[in-house]
């Protein structure tokens, strides 16, 4: 092929196929005892079915691989199974591991070689709306390397020296200026290559794919984030759950 021939690197961006890998593998802790949180109900469907569907819902979309609980793949892969999803897009599943960068890791391994925009996008966030996924899908397209949806915080935010026992007060450092700050969501999304490279450079535990990318020196750019696309990680986050779903249900005229 001579160089002519080639398609320049803003094409082949334009042109990249996208794979979804969502981290499903957490205990859910923080929500009390149960089955692991993916695996929880939402209105009689099982939280990981409602994150897929809402990956799948991006025609972007191609391939949507799920890191299942470390012993619970064969579950997923029955689930998956058992629910409804477009036919459009493949499906894998893979075992996760210890912390949730383990399993974006794992879920990275195994994407098969022609796909070259990846978005990680967590199981607890089963109703991201697909506007927000393809805005996320735009911007990488457009040439970020890194991008992630966020909001605007609806709270002041004080930066606290830690209480060195448990109940005892925590003297305020500094207020950082609110208007700066932002909350950050998923699904975040990557030039693949960017991606595998922050995940093979940045050993330290982060509690999300994008700082082990501004570890790198590269600049992460947000777009605006969507309040349905909150995490589910206490129990009245299920109740707002299952409300925004009833509303939803309520609109499109079930
Ligand atoms: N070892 C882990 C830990 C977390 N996750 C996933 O990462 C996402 C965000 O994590 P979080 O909401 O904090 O889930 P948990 O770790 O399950 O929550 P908790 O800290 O309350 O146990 C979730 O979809 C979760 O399943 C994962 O795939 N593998
Ligand atoms: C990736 C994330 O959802 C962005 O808000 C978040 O950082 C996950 O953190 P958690 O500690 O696993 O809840």
């Amino acid at each position: 092929m001579s160089d002519d021939s080639r398609p320049s690197p803003a094409t082949a961006r334009a042109e990249a196929r996208t794979a979804v890998v969502i981290p499903a593998a957490g205990r859910g802790v923080r929500l009390g005892p149960g089955a692991p949180k993916a695996l929880r109900a939402l209105n009689g469907t099982p939280m990981l079915i409602h994150a897929v569907r809402a990956m799948a819902a991006s025609r972007a979309v191609s391939l949507v691989v799920v890191v299942a609980p470390p012993d619970g793949a064969a579950e997923v892969k029955s689930l998956l199974d058992a629910h409804a999803l477009p036919e459009r897009t493949d499906f894998l599943v893979v075992p996760g591991g210890a912390e949730r960068q383990d399993s974006v890791k794992l879920g990275l391994d195994a994407l098969p070689p022609d796909y070259d925009i990846v978005l990680v996008h967590d199981a607890a966030r089963p109703l991201v709306p697909v506007d927000t996924v393809d805005a996320v899908i735009e911007a990488v397209r457009d040439g970020a390397p890194a991008v992630v949806p966020a909001l605007p915080l609806a709270d002041t935010v004080k930066e606290v020296e830690p209480a060195s026992a448990a109940g005892d007060p925590e003297p305020v450092v500094a207020t950082p200026e609110r208007a700066r700050l932002r909350a950050v969501q998923t699904p975040q999304g990557f030039d693949r290559a960017t991606l595998v490279r922050a995940h093979e450079t940045i050993t330290d535990n982060v509690t999300d794919d994008a700082s082990m990318v501004e570890q790198l020196g590269l600049t992460v750019v947000v777009v605006p984030g969507h309040e349905e696309a909150f995490k589910v990680t206490r129990p009245l986050d299920l109740v707002l759950a299952e409300a925004v779903l009833a509303r939803r249900r309520l609109n499109d005229g079930f």
